[in-house]
């Protein structure tokens, strides 16, 4: 099957669907139709993983936000997705976000054995601001909540 193959950086480059990108508010619920089409990052790695259509079952995807907030235990991914050339593609992406005036960061209760905490406490449309003033530039946007 055509999109089973493992795909290229050039292909990447040159897909139509959502860039390469990682979802700025804590959690993103998504239904796919049956059209293969998305991608996640590897763990470790530069390859990208299929995330095949599976009837009935939702993704949930874990965003900066939630990140930041377990102090790096959950971590974001990376996705994006590539259009059929044959067939549209419909998703239902459900964004739970934060009021632009909330202020977030590791969460005291995960900080209170004494952790380090990784990032620093920020307003959330500041953070959301810097997000998108970079674009799809992968994983840099985090750099702005980094102690
Ligand atoms: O259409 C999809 O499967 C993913 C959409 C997405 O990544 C997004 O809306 O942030
Ligand atoms: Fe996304």
């Amino acid at each position: 099957m055509k999109w089973a193959k493992p795909i290229t950086e050039k292909l990447l480059e040159l897909s139509i669907g959502a860039g390469r990108h990682t979802d700025v508010l804590p959690i993103t619920t998504l239904l796919q139709d049956d059209v293969v089409g998305l991608y996640v990052r590897e763990p470790k790695g530069e390859g990208w993983i299929h995330v095949p259509p599976v009837k009935g079952a939702l993704v949930i995807n874990i965003g900066d936000v939630l990140q930041i907030m377990s102090n790096d235990r959950y971590k974001r991914v990376e996705h994006h997705v590539i259009e059929s050339a044959s067939r549209n593609r419909v998703s239902a992406p459900i964004f739970v976000n934060l009021a632009p005036d909330a202020v977030f960061g590791p969460l005291k209760q995960v900080l209170e054995n004494g952790e380090k905490p990784w990032h620093k406490q920020v307003v959330y449309s500041d953070y959301f601001n810097c997000f998108f003033s970079k674009g799809h530039e992968g994983k840099q946007t985090m750099e702005f909540s980094k102690l």
